[in-house]
């Protein structure tokens, strides 16, 4: 086993993780993308952030693309001496487009890619898991590595995650806020138990959902109803779900991506009573930036 010479490249794409009530479970790649390269040197650890996180990311061990190429280096058995990184970021941090599974699925990435043999030693299933265990939950993480859209859960002590099919009309456009939210902080607003009926109708708006993106996008409003976690959430971004609100009711397919506070709303052409692209674009609030998105296919990738 050896290392690969000069430098490697890999980008890793944006994702939105619950898309209404699939919380923890549903995440789909989007097409914004981190690009990292890394080379194996002599000695030490060398780190340049650009873009997002610049002069407020840490440039030692503790920077998340580290930790996580060391994490992919220890399971296929090796350690470089040296590693020098460079990661041009995109994707804005804590604001619920998956950065934090895009920096550890670009780490994993950057490691496998740095061993000659890595694809064999460290399979893109192994990638999820390493990936999942790293993150605490798996809805980012699937589809950062797999692309498009991916359900995925715990199993035991392993995780799953499958690949479903996603109506090639269907699209997004992200608003982000100029606030960030922790997932952390997000996460501890849930309650620990939920009504039964809240966790029945979740659940069938769920594998409506599925149905939905995978081919009856008319559907998209009702399967993007969630019960589980918005609401509950509510206080720590009370614009965004104001967004969320005002956009359901005229019809636009709106949540809260991930843990918020960005909101995803959902277009697909020529669907009747779905908005256009431009017509969604006219309501970003005032200071927040509206990302028109497609679908990422592929994942994380090398070059
Ligand atoms: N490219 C990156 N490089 C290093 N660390 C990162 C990177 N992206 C995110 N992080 C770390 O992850 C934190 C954000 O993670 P967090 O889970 O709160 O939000 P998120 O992943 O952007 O949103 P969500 O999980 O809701 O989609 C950042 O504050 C930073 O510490
Ligand atoms: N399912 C996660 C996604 C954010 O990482 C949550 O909503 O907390």
């Amino acid at each position: 086993m050896s290392f690969v010479r000069g430098e490697v490249r890999v980008s890793v794409p944006a994702t939105s993780a619950n898309l209404g009530p699939g919380y923890d479970s549903l995440g789909l790649a989007l097409g914004l993308r981190d690009e990292l390269t890394a080379t194996t040197i002599h000695d030490g650890l060398e780190v340049v952030v650009e873009g997002e996180g610049a002069g407020a990311l840490p440039l030692d061990e503790s920077h998340l693309v580290v930790r996580s190429m060391w994490a992919g280096f220890g399971a296929m058995g090796i350690a470089p001496p040296g590693i020098r990184l460079h990661c041009r970021n995109v994707i804005p941090h804590a604001r619920g487009l998956g950065s934090s599974s895009a920096a550890i699925v670009g780490g994993l990435g950057l490691a496998r890619a740095l061993v000659s043999d890595g694809p064999s030693r460290l399979s893109d299933g192994d990638l999820v898991q390493l990936a999942a265990d790293l993150e605490g939950h798996p809805d980012n993480v699937a589809p950062a590595a797999l692309g498009g859209f991916t359900i995925s859960g715990r199993e035991g002590m392993s995780w799953y995650a499958v690949s479903a099919p996603v109506d090639p009309r269907i699209r997004a456009v992200a608003f982000v806020p100029p606030y960030s939210l922790s997932t952390e902080l997000a996460r501890s607003l849930l309650p620990a138990s939920v009504p039964h009926a809240d966790a029945a109708a979740d659940a069938g708006r769920t594998a409506l959902l599925v149905a939905a993106l995978g081919g009856a996008p008319e559907h998209l409003l009702t399967a993007t109803r969630d019960y589980l976690h918005q609401d509950y959430r509510r206080p720590a971004m009370p614009e965004s779900l104001a967004l969320v609100d005002a956009l359901r009711a005229d019809g636009v397919p709106a949540v809260v991506s991930g843990a918020g506070p960005t909101v995803l709303a959902f277009l697909a052409d020529g669907v009747p009573g779905l908005l256009a692209a431009a017509d969604l674009r006219g309501r970003c609030p005032g200071g927040w930036v509206a990302h028109e998105l497609d679908v990422d296919r592929s994942g994380v990738r090398v070059g």
